[in-house]
């Protein structure tokens, strides 16, 4: 579970997060949505102990990220930017390098990335370069760095951002099935069909601050419209910075 409160956090002139509160629960697929410049990377970041809030809380099922940031790590996974892997690495050099950077010993990495790798599909694909990988191929990779330590929660940052159809199905099933065993996903966008498509729970911000929480359904319902297009045009009060 992942839990933020109270969360404040200036940089520069801008409030970037202004009384954030929020939690994301096991088993379910959270849907962090707010336009442009509303604070989701700012506020993931923040989870992920990159960003150090000016006042305010963020807890990994109970740990302060502040307080214990290796305890709260080994239980939380960060999807990269796929386009960001190492290319003269392997699949299994590399997913194996991140076990051991979350503080497994070398055997238990070892373990560990060959698990995940089989359990992704991805023994055929495991010992060539990642130089060449389609995008598919390149989600796959990452997200088996992000899952080798077999967090309880996962984070992703505009996941299908700059994916095509294909490859953003593929991280769809990914999160399901992420979801059916039970773990905490949490995931950055401004895209509504995909809000829409995977999330259970809707966390809608803007201007740094939650405007609203529900099901995509829910929010529909609350706001009067069919479309959840038009429920969150009204909740945040302006379609700038909205991706249809
Ligand atoms: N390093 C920085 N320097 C200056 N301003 C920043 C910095 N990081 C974030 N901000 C500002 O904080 C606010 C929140 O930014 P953030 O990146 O968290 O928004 P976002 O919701 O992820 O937006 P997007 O959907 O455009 O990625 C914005 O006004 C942004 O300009």
């Amino acid at each position: 579970m992942i839990r933020v409160d109270a969360l404040y956090k200036k940089i520069g002139t801008v409030q970037a997060l202004n009384n954030l509160s929020f939690q994301a629960e096991d088993g379910h697929i959270t849907g962090l949505l707010g336009p442009n410049g509303a604070g989701k990377t700012t506020c993931l970041r923040t989870v992920f102990g990159l960003l150090k809030p000016d006042s305010g809380t963020a807890e990994i099922d109970g740990i302060d990220v502040s307080l214990d940031p290796l305890a709260a790590k080994q239980r939380l996974g960060l999807f990269p930017d796929p386009f960001g892997l190492y290319e003269r690495l392997t699949p299994r050099e590399y997913v194996r390098f991140f076990a051991e950077l979350s503080g497994m010993d070398s055997m238990a990495a070892k373990e560990a990335t060959a698990r995940v790798l089989t359990q992704l599909q991805m023994d055929e694909i495991a010992d060539r370069r990642c130089k060449g990988f389609s995008q598919g191929q390149r989600m796959k990779t990452a997200l088996a760095q992000a899952i080798v330590h077999q967090p309880r929660n996962i984070i992703l940052d505009e996941p299908t951002r700059g994916l095509d159809v294909m490859s953003t199905r593929v991280l769809r099933e990914m999160l399901k099935n992420l979801r059916a065993q039970g773990h905490c996903v949490l995931f950055s966008s401004h895209v509504m069909h995909e809000v829409a498509a995977l999330c259970d729970r809707v966390i809608v911000m803007a201007r740094g601050e939650v405007v609203a929480i529900g099901s995509p359904t829910e929010l529909c319902e609350r706001t009067g419209h069919d479309s959840l297009e038009e429920a969150f045009i009204q909740l945040i009060g302006t379609d700038e910075g909205i991706a249809a």
